[in-house]
């Protein structure tokens, strides 16, 4: 049987798990998977590169003009601090017009695609056909995300993290432009008492109920 094309919005707040969701979620239903975190990372770490203020808009919107979704480094990206710079530059429109355009052309191509981010089921696929809004408390988002900055051999303090979290949630909740909300069609996955493997499987019931239907 042919199956149609299927689109899978993930969204959440920092460390949420929304990434390792998209990943495992991809490669089980092969579909192609795009962290649309690592554009908005690369456009904060080029005006670092160059020298710019993170609140350049020129200098921002030609960077996401010109970015290439294939050559994103996430190894480099991931950094913890990069995270902070990009929800800087994602409060700026030209910034975000630039890139959701690009992410839509990125969806809209193979079999069908898992994108994580913070406004895929609400502005860059309001069609998608499974929305998942995941989210866990920032206190668990936070020991995660310290586990994973020591796991690389990175410094950190855990109430360093927590604080730099609840920042930039409140940032990316608070911005005028594509807030982070759930979609009114989302299906919330609270991950605080899951663990990875619990997490995938209620995700893999939801999208196996969709394509039952
Ligand atoms: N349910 C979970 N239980 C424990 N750790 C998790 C869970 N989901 C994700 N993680 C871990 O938390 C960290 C952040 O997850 P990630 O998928 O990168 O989050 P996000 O993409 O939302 O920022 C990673 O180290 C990941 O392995
Ligand atoms: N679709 C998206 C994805 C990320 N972002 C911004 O980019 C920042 C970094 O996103 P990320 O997904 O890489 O962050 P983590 O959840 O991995 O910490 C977020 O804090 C948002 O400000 C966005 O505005 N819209």
């Amino acid at each position: 049987m042919i199956r149609p094309r299927l689109t899978i919005a993930i969204d959440g707040p920092a460390a949420s798990g929304k990434g390792t969701l998209a990943r495992r979620i991809a490669a089980t239903y092969g579909l192609a998977h795009l962290d649309t975190g690592l554009s908005y990372r690369a456009v904060a770490k080029a005006l670092i590169d160059a020298g710019a203020a993170l609140d350049d808009e020129a200098a921002a919107r030609r960077a996401a003009e010109v970015l290439d979704l294939s050559a994103l480094d996430a190894g480099i990206l991931s950094d913890h601090v990069i995270g902070e710079a990009a929800s800087k530059v994602a409060v700026m429109v030209p910034v975000r017009q630039a890139l959701v355009a690009a992410q839509r052309r990125f969806a809209e191509t193979g079999k069908g695609a898992v994108l994580d981010g913070r406004d895929i089921g609400t502005v860059v696929l309001p069609d998608a056909d499974v929305k998942l809004y995941v989210t866990a408390s920032a206190e668990r988002r936070a020991e995660r995300r310290h586990a994973e900055i020591l796991s690389k051999g990175g410094d950190a303090r855990l109430e360093d993290v927590l604080e730099d979290l609840k920042r930039r949630d409140a940032r990316d909740m608070g911005r005028a432009d594509s807030p982070l909300k759930p979609a009114a069609d989302a299906h919330l996955l609270d991950t605080s008492e899951m663990d990875i493997e619990t997490a995938f499987q209620a995700a893999c019931d939801l999208v196996d109920r969709h394509r039952a239907e």
